[in-house]
């Protein structure tokens, strides 16, 4: 080995790839040609390591036995579960499986304690795609009992690395090489030594064009909702009249559109504390801890509709939403801003494992913007979550209704309109169905990854409301009769869109919150490194992102009703189709990054991304 940081016999610390968590690990060589370090785990697995992944002991501040024994339920249980009592407990589980279940399972006894501040980031080092397909075409892919969350299939690894494997990951398992020490020779590892929580990495690969594309958003985006008001005002709102007339800049403010906004959100608030619905499980931190949520959406909509009954029957006057939108949308604008400001400052003085992967960049704007927080509570009440599922989701059926109320009284109606009765309709659905599932939401990117900053602040408690509603604002002033074989047409399209997007949704929440249910034994799944199993089959099996395809087909749905006339109504139409390209390319790069070679097999299993031999 040439002059090297370590050397083949130290005992040092090994990342567990696509985890924080380091453990025990001895290196038993280092590549000159892929700067790679082979290390070995105390269960016998070897994987091939960056430098930057491998850390001296001494660097760390391991947990104690009784310490995590002090904490919670699922932290004490964590204790069984390192490499390093594998081989006393079960040889035959990998470590793939026990960091995977360390992962889940396991916290830092404190999190100030940690002193890791390095980039952890597991590089792919794919040399040879080709190769690659050829050597693991379908060894991993088989029919799993669906009780293997945590299972690596030896046997197919071990055919993998039989064959001559030019396309390398660094996070490959070596179990097989000639040289791999079986787990049960390996000394045991004292019991009070455990993975240990690194901080979050310093964010290096940037989203959204990065630091200048932040700035470039935070102009763009509230410009553009104010801008998307002033247009559907206009009785001819096609880019010909572009730019539209732009009022004097006190017809913005209203103190009372401010008032109406911050009663809206604490009586939001209010129905989100209270004491009613279950008491959900997040998905596992960093950390192995899983926050809890009050899942009561359903409740609050319920009661939010009875309030509102409640004050049209006491003559308060919906139609004010309408005619004071432009002055609702910047009061929420400067509430959202606010927001963010708080979000921001209070990041400083989290924990920096506590902080999204993602918005850690250092810069200031591209971190207030993106969101360095994962999820910022105060005491129980986690503010993500509240803002993605409540104010601005429920104020959207609001606005919606209030728009009918609008164009009953502007166009002299006795009844709301076909394409506006479908509008509200399919987006009320639409809004039901997120909220009695709520739960899936914890499932979801921006719950899981993403910190929160301006653009979840600004998107859920603005754009939401205030543009997702432009198809019934439009139709208020833009009147587009509908015929029935129209209607009947559009509602089957609808529906056809609701069946892909709620299966979808369903079938993988079910699948991450218990891989083992008998629901999905039927279908088949690829194991990946940290211990998760990919879906080939069911919906997943289709393309890589069903329930974004059922989204779209509803997107349509909801803007065929406004017709032909203008581009405006179709905007969300674009937009979206801007969005989830976006969303799906960020989630190929994060899911490479934690699956690795599993990723790419899925990819070559499941060619398309969102429509079937199309995209
Ligand atoms: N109306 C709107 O404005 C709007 C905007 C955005 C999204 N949405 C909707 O919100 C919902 C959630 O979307 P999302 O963007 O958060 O993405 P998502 O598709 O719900 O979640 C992606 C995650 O699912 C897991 N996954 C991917 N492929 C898998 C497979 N084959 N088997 C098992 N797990 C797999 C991965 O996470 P893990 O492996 O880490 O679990 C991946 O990161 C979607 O229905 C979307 O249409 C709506
Ligand atoms: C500011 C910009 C341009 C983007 C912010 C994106 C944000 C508006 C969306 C990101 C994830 C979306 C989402 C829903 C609403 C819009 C987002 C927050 C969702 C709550 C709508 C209802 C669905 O049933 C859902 C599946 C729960 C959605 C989850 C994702």
């Amino acid at each position: 080995m040439p002059a090297t940081k370590y050397q083949t016999g130290d005992t040092v610390m090994g990342r567990w790839p696509g985890s924080s968590l380091y453990y025990e690990v001895k290196v038993l060589r280092f590549d000159t040609r892929s700067h790679l370090y082979t290390v070995i785990y105390k269960d016998g697995t070897e994987l091939e390591l960056r430098e930057q992944d491998i850390k001296t002991a001494s660097g760390f501040q391991t947990r104690s036995r009784s310490r995590s024994r002090s904490r919670s339920p699922g932290r004490r249980r964590s204790r069984s579960r390192s490499p390093a009592r594998t081989t006393r407990r079960s040889s035959s589980r990998t470590a793939a499986a026990v960091a995977a279940a360390a992962i889940t399972e396991s916290a830092p006894s404190t999190r100030r304690d940690i002193k890791l501040k390095d980039t952890l980031e597991v590089r792919l080092t794919q040399e040879d795609t080709k190769a690659a397909e050829n050597n693991s075409n379908n060894k991993h892919e088989k029919k799993e009992e669906n009780n293997t969350a945590s299972k690596v299939n030896e046997k197919s690894e071990a055919k993998v690395e039989a064959e001559p494997v030019k396309n390398r990951y660094n996070l490959r398992r070596r179990k097989d090489d000639g040289d791999a020490k079986p787990a049960e020779s390996q000394p045991e590892q004292p019991e009070d030594k455990e993975a240990t929580v690194a901080a979050a990495p310093a964010s290096t690969s940037l989203d959204f064009g990065g630091k200048i594309g932040a700035y470039f958003w935070l102009l763009f985006l509230p410009a553009w909702v104010l801008f998307v008001i002033l247009q559907v005002n206009l009785e001819d709102p096609s880019l010909a009249n572009f730019p539209p007339q732009l009022p004097p800049l006190e017809a913005f403010w209203d103190a009372q559109a401010l008032g109406f906004v911050i009663l809206w959100i604490l009586f939001q608030a209010l129905l989100h504390v209270l004491p009613v619905g279950k008491l959900s499980e997040g998905m596992p931190l960093r950390s192995g801890e899983r926050l809890k949520y009050r899942t009561n959406g359903l409740f609050a909509i319920v009661a939010s509709a009875a309030a509102v009954a409640a004050a049209v029957y006491q003559g308060v006057d919906l139609t004010y939403i309408h005619s004071r939108f432009l002055q609702l949308a910047t009061a929420t604008l400067l509430i959202s801003v606010l927001l963010s400001i708080y979000l921001y400052t209070r990041s400083r003085y989290a924990p920096s494992d506590q902080l999204a992967l993602g918005g850690n960049s250092g810069n200031l704007v591209y971190d207030f913007f993106k969101g360095r927080e994962l999820n910022p509570r105060i005491k129980s009440f986690d503010l993500k979550f509240f803002c993605e599922m409540r104010p601005g989701l429920i104020g959207w059926c609001l606005i919606n209704f209030a728009m009918a109320l609008a164009e009953m009284k502007n166009q002299g109606l006795d009844a709301p309109s076909y394409a506006m009765i479908l509008v509200n309709l399919f987006q009320l659905l639409y809004v039901v169905d997120g909220l009695w599932n709520e739960e899936a939401i914890l499932t979801t990117m921006d719950l899981m990854h993403d910190g929160f900053g301006f653009m979840l602040a600004f998107g859920d408690l603005v754009w939401v409301p205030f543009t997702y509603t432009l198809q019934a604002y439009y139709l208020v002033g833009h009147p587009n009769p509908l015929s029935l074989p129209a209607v009947a047409a559009i509602v089957i399209l609808k529906l056809a869109g609701f069946y892909i997007f709620r299966k979808s949704n369903s079938e993988k929440n079910a699948f991450r919150r218990n891989p083992s249910d008998p629901k999905l034994s039927h279908l088949k799944t690829i194991p990946t490194a940290t211990g998760k199993s990919l879906l080939v089959s069911g919906w997943w099996g289709v393309v890589r992102h069903p329930n974004y395809l059922g989204d779209l087909i509803m997107a349509l749905a909801w803007s065929l009703p406004c017709g032909f006339n203008h581009l405006l109504p179709w905007y969300y139409m674009i937009y979206f189709i801007i969005l989830l390209v976006h969303r799906d390319s960020r989630d190929m790069s994060d899911c490479r990054r934690k699956y690795g070679s599993a990723w790419d097999k899925y990819c070559r299993t499941v060619p398309y991304r969102i429509i079937p031999r199309v995209y």
